[in-house]
């Protein structure tokens, strides 16, 4: 019995769905990580393994069959960047400049596994020898300070579009599509749950610059004399949707606010460390009560209405393996 991945067109014995009406092709697990066999693993076992230290439980065989096909899929559409430009500039008799770098937007809910997503991706990418620069910034650098959230009456809606400084975040892309050598992004402290005053992370030089963030899909905003300004993702060469079921997302976000109640909520300087007390019991219903009250609202108001603009979608089952892999026809 063919599955139906998305509501209403079976995948075929290839593991590939196409509709014509659609404008996606949709690989199923194994279809996809059939793709893993073609390509060369750029990262030593050593290296697979130190991702496992990059964040909490990773599983290396979906980092295999998953994640390699989705470095070489990105690997290969950079290389095509690349010659594009190279064609294009000759046909404009130009003198050839270097390429601007390659940027990837990777969007998804709070807690779906974005920067674990992303950091698997920039180590990856990082090893294959035409791009060697990849810099990953997090578009939390860009949220208004807490001060500024508060006189803005902004506390209870972090991470909704209104909490960041777009038009700084917009020109941060720009900047890095422009080819400039230099471009500083500032920095937010997850301890803290602030920006930190003064500080910046300076990107140099990149060859691909991955934006990870829940907004980073976000359709332009309508100015008051009713025209559309420019998106963030006008800027992107690709872009990346992590998805998975709300109630999962909803869960895993629990998970991990129990095991930060264990670590960094213990440590003094945190802005959560009243939650570092509390019993298990009230912590499940302190991190239910913020999904509900702001994350859970967050992703189905604004950051799931983006997933259609996606390149590809991640799609995501309960135990964090993909399911599915949807990409947008070219
Ligand atoms: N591929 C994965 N395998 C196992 N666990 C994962 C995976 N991706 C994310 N997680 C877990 O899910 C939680 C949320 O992931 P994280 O990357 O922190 O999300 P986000 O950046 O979207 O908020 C974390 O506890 C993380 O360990
Ligand atoms: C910092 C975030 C807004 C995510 O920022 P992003 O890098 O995706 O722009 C989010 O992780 C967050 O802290 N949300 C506030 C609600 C909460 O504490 O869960």
């Amino acid at each position: 019995m063919p599955r139906m991945p998305s509501g209403d067109h079976p995948i075929g014995a290839n593991g590939h769905s196409e509709r014509e009406s659609s404008p996606y092709v949709e690989l199923d697990r194994s279809a996809w990580a059939s793709l893993a066999e073609e390509v060369e693993d750029p990262l030593s076992e050593g290296e697979v393994e130190r991702l496992r230290g990059l964040g909490d439980y990773l599983d290396l065989e979906e980092v295999r069959q998953v994640y390699l096909p989705l470095s070489r899929l990105l690997s290969l559409r950079v290389d095509a960047a690349e010659r594009l430009h190279r064609e294009q500039e000759g046909f404009l008799h130009r003198p050839q400049p270097p390429r601007t770098p390659f940027v990837i937007g990777l969007a998804g809910s709070v807690a779906v596994g974005k920067s674990t997503t992303a950091r698997v991706l920039q180590q990856m990418l990082a090893h294959w020898p035409a791009h060697p620069n990849v810099v990953l910034v997090t578009t939390d650098g860009f949220l208004l300070p807490t001060a500024e959230l508060d006189r803005r009456g902004l506390l209870h809606r972090k991470g909704f579009p209104e909490s960041y400084d777009r038009k700084a975040l917009l020109r941060f892309v720009i900047a890095i599509k422009s080819g400039r050598d230099e471009v500083m992004a500032p920095v937010y402290d997850h301890l803290t749950y602030d920006i930190v005053p003064g500080e910046h992370v300076v990107v140099r030089q990149p060859d691909i610059v991955i934006i990870e963030g829940l907004n980073v899909l976000q359709p332009a905003r309508v100015r008051e004399d009713g025209r559309a300004g420019l998106a963030l993702s006008d800027f992107f060469d690709f872009s990346v949707y992590v998805d998975a079921a709300t109630s999962d997302i909803r869960q895993w976000y629990v998970e991990r606010f129990l095991r930060l109640r264990e670590t960094a909520f213990r440590d003094p300087a945190s802005y959560f460390t009243r939650y570092a007390a509390l019993s298990r019991e009230q912590a499940v219903e302190t991190a239910e009560q913020i999904w509900d009250s702001i994350n859970g609202p967050n992703l189905v108001q604004n950051i799931l209405p983006t997933r259609g603009r996606a390149d590809l979608v991640l799609r995501k089952d309960r135990d964090h393996s993909v399911r599915y892999v949807r990409l947008r026809k070219l």
